[in-house]
């Protein structure tokens, strides 16, 4: 017998079987090992995390409430070590700040590699929660409520810049527009104008500036995906030679660095940079002189690169879901539009809410729908809530790392270790805080119920997470979404093309494509009379 043969009958006797015996040991120890073996939920998420990883590949991560009603379960099983519970009462104990539990290791994934190649945490990704405290500090007022009325001079200048385009390039009966790119550069214009002082110029040329919402989308389904398995990101990205040498930095940090660049070009100091409002930047600058030993340059350039990386995907999702629902639910529309009416009428009474009216009648009435007006529609403020809790942006669980002690939840005990997270799908989808009709987008729940219950339904939203980690981004997506939504209504006419076209992608992200739409400007009278 040769060698070869030996070798071969030695592989077959003794090496398969060993395989076979750990391949069905590692499995058994997945199913039963980490006491979650009574939690309902698919069989194979039970075997391994491969299964979430499919999961989000084939798009069913914004679909985790109809596996809830599956399983007939608010606590599902879905990896070995890891459950979703879709119940508002454990975003409360899971996002809550005593104790906070952890952010684990998908967040890795949206860390960014600097030039030296090295991974580099920052406010949203880093799991150390020390760490997180130490970087909000410097930045919290950058986001608080006060600085948005100093914002809100940047966000109407990105607005009339989008509606000029949007008359000269799409107003027009047979000319189709892609509305659902187009609210994203608008996102990423506002994010350029507000962290840098100068829009990117995503509507000015109608292109995708230097690729960054193929890059931003591309990592968002990074995240998703293999985020799932996290170990997979040392292979694919940290520690893959070919990825370094090729691309040291990457696209998006590339791109940030890029604007801090040009920002410096055109001021010396933080105190002397743009007349106007402070951006981000600015204000990220401001803190490394007060922080000297917190905030370093490249802290800096993490913090604009958070708003880049985090701040224009995720409004644009807001975005798109309002408009959608307004061009298929006509009679929701009606009633915005008589806000809008209402709001613009108020502008020509005497004594009207503008403490400091124009002089120019005319300008008066053309500056963009302001944050105060916004604010006081009460059936566009529900309108805004209803598509927060319809079409969250985030698709999958937030995920955490239950703490010593472990937890029950649901009535199922989960032990330390085990990681822990809420989908806001599935949590906003819960018929006994929101209604029996919560497949539907219908804004009037939001007024129907007592305002107690209303502020229950409201602190239950996870679109911005919640507790410590939760978004601090909030204030500035919120005073987009009440200017700009109104603004675009109240300037144009929209008809949507093709309501087959409208589709959910979703990995870390639900991206909606296909709401092309036609535009006729709308006659300002149609608004004024009554
Ligand atoms: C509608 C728009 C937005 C939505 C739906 C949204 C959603 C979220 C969510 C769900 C989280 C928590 C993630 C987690 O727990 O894993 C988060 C965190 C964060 N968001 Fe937003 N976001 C939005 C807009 C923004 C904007 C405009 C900015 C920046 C200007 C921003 C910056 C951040 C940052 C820095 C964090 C990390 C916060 C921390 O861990 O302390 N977001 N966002």
């Amino acid at each position: 017998m040769s060698l070869l043969q030996q070798t071969g009958d030695v592989f077959k006797a003794y090496f398969l079987p060993a395989l076979l015996v750990l391949v069905v040991l590692h499995f058994a120890i997945n199913r039963y090992g980490y006491g979650l073996g009574k939690i309902p939920g698919p069989f194979v998420a039970s075997l391994t995390d491969f299964w979430r990883m499919f999961h989000a590949y084939t798009n069913k991560g914004h679909q985790d409430y109809l596996l809830h009603r599956k399983y007939n379960s608010p606590v599902l099983r879905v990896g070995p070590k890891t459950v979703a519970v879709a119940s508002p009462d454990a975003v409360r104990v899971i996002y809550g700040w005593k104790p906070v539990y952890r952010k684990t290791q998908i967040y890795t994934t949206q860390s960014q590699l600097n030039s030296n190649g090295q991974l580099v945490e920052n406010l949203a990704s880093t799991m150390d929660e020390e760490k997180h405290t130490r970087l909000a500090k410097p930045v919290a007022a950058a986001y608080g409520m006060s600085t948005l009325v100093e914002f809100e001079p940047l966000v109407d200048s990105t607005s009339r810049t989008f509606v000029e385009q949007m008359e000269q390039r799409f107003a027009r009966p047979t000319k189709e527009c892609p509305l659902d790119r187009w609210l994203q550069m608008y996102a990423f214009d506002v994010i350029g104008e507000l962290t840098f002082s100068k829009r990117i110029g995503f509507l000015e040329t109608g292109q995708d500036v230097d690729q960054m919402m193929y890059h931003t989308g591309r990592f968002m389904e990074y995240t998703g995906v293999v985020g799932q398995v996290p170990n997979l990101d040392w292979y694919f990205r940290i520690k893959n030679p070919i990825l370094h040498m090729l691309r040291p930095t990457s696209n998006i940090l590339g791109f940030t660095l890029k604007q801090i660049r040009e920002h410096q070009k055109s001021s010396h100091s933080p105190s002397d940079s743009h007349s106007g409002p402070r951006d981000f930047l600015t204000r990220f600058l401001e803190a490394r002189e007060k922080y000297p030993d917190i905030v370093d340059e490249g802290l800096v350039h993490d913090y604009a690169n958070t708003n880049v990386a985090g701040g224009s995907d995720t409004t644009a999702i807001i975005l798109r879901t309002l408009v959608h629902q307004f061009v298929t639910q006509r009679s929701i529309l009606d009633k915005v539009l008589g806000e809008i009416g209402a709001a613009l009428r108020a502008r020509q009474a005497p004594g009207d809410a503008d403490p400091d009216p124009d002089p120019d009648a005319d300008a008066d009435m053309d500056r963009p729908i302001t944050w105060a007006e916004g604010l006081k529609m009460t059936y566009y403020q529900a309108c805004i809530k209803e598509a927060l809790r319809f079409h969250p942006a985030t698709a999958q669980i937030l995920p955490r790392l239950v703490p010593a002690g472990g937890v029950e939840l649901g009535g199922h005990y989960l032990p330390p270790g085990t990681v822990v997270g809420c989908n806001a799908w599935s949590v906003h989808r819960d018929p006994v805080l929101y209604g029996q009709d919560v497949d539907r987008y219908r804004p009037e729940r939001w007024l129907e119920v007592s305002p107690d219950q209303a502020r229950k339904m409201e602190t239950s939203l996870l679109t911005f997470g919640a507790g410590k980690r939760a978004c601090v981004g909030k204030n500035i997506a919120m005073l987009e979404i009440t200017k700009f939504i109104p603004e675009f209504f109240r300037r144009f006419d929209v008809e949507l093309v093709d309501p087959e076209r409208w589709k959910i992608t979703s990995t870390w992200l639900a991206v909606q494509s296909g709401l092309d739409v036609r535009l006729k400007v709308r006659p300002l009278e149609s608004l004024l009379a009554e």
